[in-house]
């Protein structure tokens, strides 16, 4: 029925490095460009991790020149797949936090495999940082304005039944039948025709992603101005630290 799937493989954690930007880009691309294609299901190849978003060694001790580089490829990630032609289903089979949760948020159906540690949401807060209004928008738009204020503000990372229940994810089901609930839910996105289904999703997701193309340069000056501050650098280096500490 022309469904592809793009599994992020970018071991340990599938973090959504500079290269896994481009790569996923590109690879959308000529899906969106191939009519033989009309759908496509985003998981992942590392057991347990769906991702862990963005690379934070992409956003800590680099150059202005580089933080730019990369913001632009979080945004055109974040445009193609927000208004994508194609009926996009993400089957969630690990943890996905920020950028691998935000990620997820763009596709047109979640399907979240039932285990606790499986935990999803935008912590930005938790890092020291902040969610852009372009991942706010994209979470309001999913749980609604209350339920995304309240996520943000205290960086939540829901478990399955919670995401179910905020509406975050359309499905949970058990572990091995992620990729297969994702097929079946392909079919029935599918029977819909192409050319109505999509200048509906263009209605409904078209303003907020207008909101980021006008002022798309003016999104990277922002971003480089907060993430170059001393006290941020500190923070993302402070988390690093504790995430590679926790091994030893
Ligand atoms: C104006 C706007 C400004 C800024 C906006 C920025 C928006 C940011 C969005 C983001 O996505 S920030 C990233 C948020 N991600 C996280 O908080 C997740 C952090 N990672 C984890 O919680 C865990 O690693 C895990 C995903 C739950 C996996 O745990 P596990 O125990 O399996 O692995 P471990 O923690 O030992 O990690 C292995 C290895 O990977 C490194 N790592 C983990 N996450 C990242 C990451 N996001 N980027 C880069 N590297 C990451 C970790 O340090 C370990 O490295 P090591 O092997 O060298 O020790």
């Amino acid at each position: 029925m022309g469904v592809a799937v793009i599994k992020l493989k970018n071991p340990p954690v599938n973090s959504l490095s500079l290269e896994v930007l481009t790569e996923f880009v590109i690879s959308l691309e000529k899906l969106e460009n191939d009519k033989t294609f009309r759908g496509v299901i985003v998981t992942s190849d590392c057991p347990g991790i769906f991702s862990a978003g963005l690379d934070l060694t992409e956003m800590c001790g680099k150059s202005q020149a580089h933080y730019a580089e990369y913001w632009r490829a979080v945004q055109e990630l974040w445009l193609r797949l927000y208004l994508s032609n194609l009926v996009l289903i993400a089957a969630i089979n690990g943890v996905s936090p920020a950028g691998g949760c935000l990620m997820s948020l763009t596709c047109d159906y979640r399907v979240l495999a039932d285990n606790p540690k499986y935990n999803m949401g935008l912590n930005e807060t938790l890092l020291g940082i902040v969610a852009p209004s372009w991942f706010k928008d994209t979470l309001v738009n999913t749980v609604g304005h209350r339920t995304a204020e309240r996520a943000l503000q205290l960086g939540l990372l829901f478990p399955p039944a919670e995401a179910l229940r905020v509406g975050m994810v359309d499905q949970v089901v058990p572990e091995d039948q992620v990729h297969s609930t994702a097929l079946s839910v392909m079919a029935q996105w599918l029977a819909v025709p192409d050319h109505a289904r999509q200048l509906t999703k263009n209605l409904m997701r078209k303003p907020t992603a207008d909101r980021l193309v006008k002022q798309r340069d003016a999104d990277i000056q922002y971003f480089l101005r907060f993430i170059s501050r001393d006290s941020i650098q500190k923070s993302l280096r402070v988390y690093l630290d504790k995430l590679r500490q926790k091994k030893g």
